[in-house]
């Protein structure tokens, strides 16, 4: 069916109140769902196909308390709303979504956008929840009382849009209430409206409960809920070490097999060469790390679902106020914990310019993703797998190096502000989302999206990066009569040579700095890289055994020097590049490229010393 003209429409609610979770189930999407306001801060578009084979596209938006925005996502709303981007036209109809367990808040927005004269449908999303709870909501009573179609709908359940979807279906007939376009009316003009609706349709949604508070008085307690906060990021990263060994040894198997498979069965040469030491050394190096990975998101995810994270935002709020954070950039710094790029764009929701800048100059302190590789390969040659009563070693420096990166962004934090005299502490004000179960659908599409990621950049910028550096490292061939190892004439020896007089002050040798450079674009890229690096050193042995091979050659002073470096260099472009995006300058991105930098030189060096001192 053609769809010149298709129906747009837009999903416009309060933060947290479904919306994502609504728009992956009408559209089958997989965008992020969690249990926080200001999860989305960007417009997204997808396409439902109702059951007459009609196709309607829905835009997802960020959440808004208003249409007179305070914050720069809550802005996107506004101008996709009233078709004031330039690049796209108003939608044809709106879809309010409520959180119907907290509709004395969420209708406030809706009547806000009644007046804007469209045709309009009220969706009382988290059904589910409201009727567990016993609220009785007169369905027909407030769709008259709202002049709108109103239906339920439960965003989690593979059918909760049904009724949606029939209402799509008959848009055409949606009343449109008239424009009005005298003065806004004030916030308790407003209120008092919302009172009178729901007095008459749900007299029982005006008595405010709070549900979690017992629980609340042990996770929010300043002392017993730090302990508990640390405890479940410590059990996190045992696990990260733990769960993850059974996994990670059948895909090095399956990697060697077939590398040993191709050993054999091919003739010696630049193309055996290029399979054995490039890709299988190389970008399948890495993708041993997927299962440490998938364990780490898991943690987040079921963190994120259960409400649990604004909990931990209110109670670092001070500490953060102290360094100068606004405790609104918690939520942004722990994106960061999965890349600092979602985490630099979640900062739109700091409504200060300064705090958000600040925000963004720390973002990529917080450790990602991508350094877990490196950490996770340097962990496992170096540390020895000891247990100091319950704990392991392993995860113990992984934990440690977590803090690393959050202690510097805090001292960043506060050094900024001292350059740049920041505006006050102004106290965290975020809503509390209640605690949820998370939902299974939510995390497997979560794990799912978080494993395409990195399988995605394994197969694409990891493998070309690897490609392109066995070249590098292959070509030129050594002249006749060579003693070393062929690498050592090739290109990328050469550069590696010469790089390693800036690098030998901190410890690291010519292939440690060859690496260094393709893991520029990309962290991970100086795993495979040192791979690549190796297994053309080595001369002809299977190549997956970079890990005995670090562990022999280099000093443990190099290695602590080599971690030390990824706590801090900005071995990412692309972060970059989005800081440019957000701020309209090249002035912070390089600014921040200089700072970080400098951090990596400066702690390599003092690690590399003190640790030789030490007699490592
Ligand atoms: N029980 C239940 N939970 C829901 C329902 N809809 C959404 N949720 C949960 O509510 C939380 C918020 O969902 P999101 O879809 O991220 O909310 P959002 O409106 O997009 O939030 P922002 O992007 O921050 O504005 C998640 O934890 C969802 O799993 C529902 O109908 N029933
Ligand atoms: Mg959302």
């Amino acid at each position: 069916m053609s769809n010149t003209t298709a129906l747009k429409v837009a999903l416009v609610g309060n933060p947290n109140c479904g919306k994502t979770a609504l728009f992956n189930l009408l559209t089958g999407a997989r965008q992020k769902v969690a249990n926080y306001a200001g999860v989305t801060v960007e417009r997204k578009v997808g396409t439902a196909t109702l059951k007459s084979g009609r196709t309607v596209s829905v835009v997802d938006l960020p959440g808004a308390y208003s249409l007179t925005p305070s914050t720069p996502d809550e802005a996107v709303t506004r101008d996709v709303v009233l078709g004031r981007r330039a690049d796209e036209a108003a939608p044809d109809a709106i879809v309010a979504v409520v959180d119907a367990t907290n509709l004395p808040m969420n209708l406030r927005l809706v009547l806000e956008l009644k007046r804007l004269g469209r045709p309009m449908l009220l969706s009382l999303n988290m059904a589910d929840v409201a009727r567990a709870r016993g609220l009785q909501i007169d369905v027909a009573r407030l769709s008259a009382e709202l002049g709108m179609p109103v239906v339920e709908t439960v965003a989690v359940q593979s059918q909760g849009h049904a009724a949606l979807l029939a209402q799509l279906e008959q848009q055409s007939q949606w009343p449109t209430a008239p424009a009005v376009t005298s003065e806004a009316p004030s916030p308790i003009e407003l209120q008092r409206e919302v009172r009178r609706i729901l007095a008459v349709a749900a007299p029982t949604a005006m008595q405010f409960k709070r549900f979690n508070h017992r629980l609340d008085a042990v996770v929010m307690h300043p002392v017993a809920g730090l302990a508990l906060l640390a405890l479940l990021l410590f059990l996190m990263f045992q696990a990260v070490f733990s769960w993850a060994a059974l996994p990670m040894d059948a895909i090095k198997a399956a990697t060697e097999a077939a590398g040993a498979w191709l050993t054999t069965h091919m003739a010696d040469g630049p193309l055996r060469s290029l399979l054995v030491d490039g890709v299988i050394a190389g970008a399948g190096g890495v993708l041993v790390f997927l299962p440490q990975i998938l364990i780490l998101f898991f943690f987040i995810l079921l963190l994120e679902d259960s409400g649990y994270l604004p909990r931990a935002a209110f109670l670092l709020d001070t500490v953060m106020g102290k360094v100068g954070l606004s405790g609104r950039a918690f939520i942004p710094l722990l994106s960061s914990f999965a890349c600092a790029i979602p985490g630099i764009m979640a900062t739109r929701t700091i409504p200060n310019w300064r705090d958000r800048l600040a925000t963004i100059m720390v973002a990529p302190l917080m450790t990602c993703s991508a350094r877990l590789p490196v950490y996770a390969l340097l962990i496992s040659a170096f540390i020895p797998e000891r247990h100091i009563g319950p704990f392991n070693l392993q995860g113990l420096t992984l934990f440690g190096l977590y803090v690393a990166g959050v202690l510097s962004a805090m001292v960043v934090a506060w050094a900024l502000k001292r350059v740049w005299t920041k505006s006050s502490y102004q106290p965290l004000m975020l809503e509390l989302p209640p605690y949820r179960w998370p939902g299974l659908r939510n995390l497997a599409i979560g794990l799912w999206e978080r494993a395409r990621i990195f399988i995605t950049r394994v197969g694409t910028i990891i493998f070309s990066l690897t490609v392109l550096l066995w070249f590098l490292s292959t070509y030129p061939a050594p002249p006749d009569g060579a003693t070393g190892a062929a690498i050592q004439y090739s290109l990328a020896g050469q550069l590696g040579q010469l790089l390693q007089h800036v690098f030998a002050p901190i410890g690291f040798n010519w292939q440690i700095s060859i690496a260094l450079v393709p893991g520029l674009a990309a962290r991970e890229v100086a795993v495979g890289a040192l791979g690549t690096v190796y297994a053309l050193s080595g001369g002809g042995e299977v190549a997956d055994a970079l890990l005995p091979v670090i562990a022999q050659q280099w000093s443990l002073a190099t290695a602590y020097s080599l971690i030390a470096w990824f706590v801090f260099a900005p071995q990412c472009l692309s972060t970059l590049a989005v800081v440019k995006r957000e701020t309209n300058s090249w002035r912070y991105p390089l600014l921040m490229a200089a700072y970080l930098f400098a951090l990596a030189y400066a702690a390599s060096f003092v690690t590399y010393r003190v640790a030789l001192w030490l007699g490592s």
